[in-house]
């Protein structure tokens, strides 16, 4: 990487942007924040001041093209292997699961207008089986390494006795909460119904960690399930997934790592006539 100014028009555009004092009206009007509090900060400001710890401040801090670039390597990374695998996942799912398949696929069906077309408020909103599919998808298959945070000042656990030290990491072992008897009925049945909206309010706060919680919970959960969505919608109208004799069932996982990754996840695809 050349040192010196950024190479970049859009790169310029960001760099340039000095701290708090220059942070214009529209753009905290633009800036919802991905803790779903309105507008605090410009978008690039709050990556930048999330990076520097709880309790320092941000002064007049630029971003350096280097951070931009490893931000933005950040995103394709973070957005790209999650969106992969939980459709990939899905699709497995629902090979091995016919009957919900059959119930999607109506469901999309009816959702289809005479173009052939599915439209986005109908996969934004009409589809709530599309949703409880991919939400029960995420739930059972937890494809990111364990959750870690650093505690920023001690903290007792409720009633517990055990106090987490300042600066200690902790590590949030979602794929067992997710997949635990203890929150979740059957927990290894893949049961869309769950996600239903008379069933949903049966989930315990924070025992669903799809997408993690808090300020620095997923910036693009909106993003995927949306296209995770469409993807799915699509496919699922035009083939049929069955499973063949290569679908392993259990999913046999890769050893030494620390994601939950899968050796394999083998479909066959059959286009619908
Ligand atoms: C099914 C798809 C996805 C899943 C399951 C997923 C899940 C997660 C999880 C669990 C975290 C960890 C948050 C934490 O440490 O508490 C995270 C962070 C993040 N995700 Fe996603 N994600 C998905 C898609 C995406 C997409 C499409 C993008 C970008 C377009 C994205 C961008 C990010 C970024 C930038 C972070 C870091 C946020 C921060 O540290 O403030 N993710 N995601």
């Amino acid at each position: 990487m050349k040192k010196g100014k950024p190479n970049n028009t859009l790169l310029n555009y960001f760099a340039s942007r000095e701290g708090n004092a220059s942070v214009s009206k529209s753009d905290h009007k633009t800036n919802g924040g991905h803790n779903g509090k309105a507008g605090s900060d410009h978008p690039v400001h709050r990556s930048v001041i999330n990076t520097q710890g709880p309790n320092k401040k941000f002064v007049n801090k630029r971003l350096t093209e280097n951070e931009m670039i490893a931000n933005a390597f950040g995103f394709l990374l973070a957005g790209h292997q999650t969106t992969c695998f939980a459709l990939s996942y899905c699709l497995h799912e629902l090979a091995l699961n016919p009957s919900v398949q059959q119930i999607l696929y109506d469901e999309i069906n009816g959702a289809t207008d005479l173009d052939g077309q599915i439209p986005y408020d109908s996969v934004l909103a009409r589809l709530p089986y599309l949703d409880a599919v991919l939400s029960e998808t995420l739930r059972r298959h937890f494809a990111v390494s364990p959750i870690s945070r650093v505690a920023a000042i001690d903290y007792t656990l409720g009633n517990t006795g055990i106090t987490i030290k300042a600066g200690q990491q902790i590590e949030i072992p979602v794929y067992s909460i997710h997949n635990s008897d203890k929150y979740f009925v059957d927990p290894f049945r893949f049961n869309p119904d769950r996600f239903l909206v008379q069933n949903r309010r049966n989930i315990r706060p924070y025992t669903l960690l799809s997408f993690s919680s808090g300020p620095r919970n997923c910036v693009g959960e909106r993003f995927a399930m949306l296209t995770i969505k469409m993807t799915l919608a699509h496919m699922i109208r035009k083939y049929r997934f069955n499973t063949c004799t290569e679908t392993d069932d259990p999913i046999r996982y890769q050893k030494f790592t620390h994601f939950m990754l899968p050796e394999r996840l083998i479909v066959r695809i059959e286009p619908r006539v």
